[in-house]
């Protein structure tokens, strides 16, 4: 038996207010494939993620398709949507961490997704709560923390932890680090890969850091001005890129680390 695709997005076309902001993108991402998504400001990766964990901003119009795990999200209804959410797909974004209730417990908080999702009675869920949290090395005690007594990237290991609870097939992460100082970035990166390879969970990651893109990602898509301009293997297209944008966006990496005289 051949397992779908994590992901499949066919001839993908998002519209806001008159304007057209992604047009004909399509993509296939397998279980455990890890694909970045890069461009330029405005080029549309934000709204293709969030297309991609079926969350369009209201007012947002889309066509085209976007199965996850074989269902269907362009045309679905909020409740077909909401049972894909969570459970077969999940966003983590810059600002997922404000999403946590600052004053109550983080423990209570993931136990609440499991309830939700997987319908774990209530011992059973904080129990699963605790080992989600050392799943992101974190300790089990700050089950009992509130989010307002964590560190930033604390605060953002457990947004990753809640997003991972359901053992998405798919994970989208919208700039997941770019909040964080670089060490603590850098860590959570890690931990996030080995999260993945733990789970086979499969990996569509928007990012500005062709740094992080290369420490993560195997393959990438790169987007301006909401078209596919080229995409391939990261080491190929970083090594070589063909469009324009894409060796604009590897000159402006390589100047941001000017190279230090001897
Ligand atoms: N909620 C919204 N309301 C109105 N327009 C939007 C909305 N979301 C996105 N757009 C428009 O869609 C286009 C693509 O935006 P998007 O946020 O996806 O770009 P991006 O590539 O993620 O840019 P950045 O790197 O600056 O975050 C932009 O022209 C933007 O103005």
């Amino acid at each position: 038996m051949t397992s779908s695709p994590a992901t499949e997005v066919r001839d993908l076309r998002l519209t806001i207010g008159g304007t057209t902001a992604v047009d004909g993108l399509s993509l296939r991402v397998d279980a455990g494939e890890r694909c970045g998504i890069v461009g330029p400001s405005g080029a549309g990766k934000s709204f293709t993620a969030a297309a991609l964990a079926g969350l369009l901003p209201p007012g947002a119009a889309a066509t085209g398709s976007v199965r996850v795990a074989g269902a269907e999200l362009v045309g679905a209804s909020e409740q077909a949507l909401a049972g894909v959410r969570g459970r077969e797909v999940a966003l983590v974004a810059q600002d997922s961490a404000t999403a946590l209730h600052p004053l109550i417990d983080v423990g209570r908080q993931l136990a609440g997704v499991l309830r939700r999702h997987q319908g774990l009675a209530r011992g059973a869920a904080r129990g699963r709560a605790a080992e989600l949290l050392t799943e992101v090395d974190l300790p089990e005690e700050l089950a009992r923390a509130r989010p307002a007594q964590l560190s930033g990237g604390q605060r953002q290991r457990v947004a990753l932890a809640a997003a991972l609870a359901c053992r998405p097939r798919l994970l989208v992460a919208d700039e997941p680090t770019a909040a964080l100082d670089p060490p603590v970035a850098r860590a959570l990166l890690d931990r996030l890969g080995t999260a993945l390879a733990a789970t086979g969970t499969a990996l569509v990651m928007v990012t500005h850091d062709l740094g992080v893109l290369a420490a993560v990602c195997e393959r990438v898509l790169v987007l301006s001005g909401g078209r596919v301009v080229e995409q391939g293997s990261v080491r190929e297209v970083l090594a070589a890129p063909e469009h324009e944008i894409t060796r604009a966006l590897v000159e402006a990496a390589r100047l941001s680390v000017p190279e230090v005289p001897a």
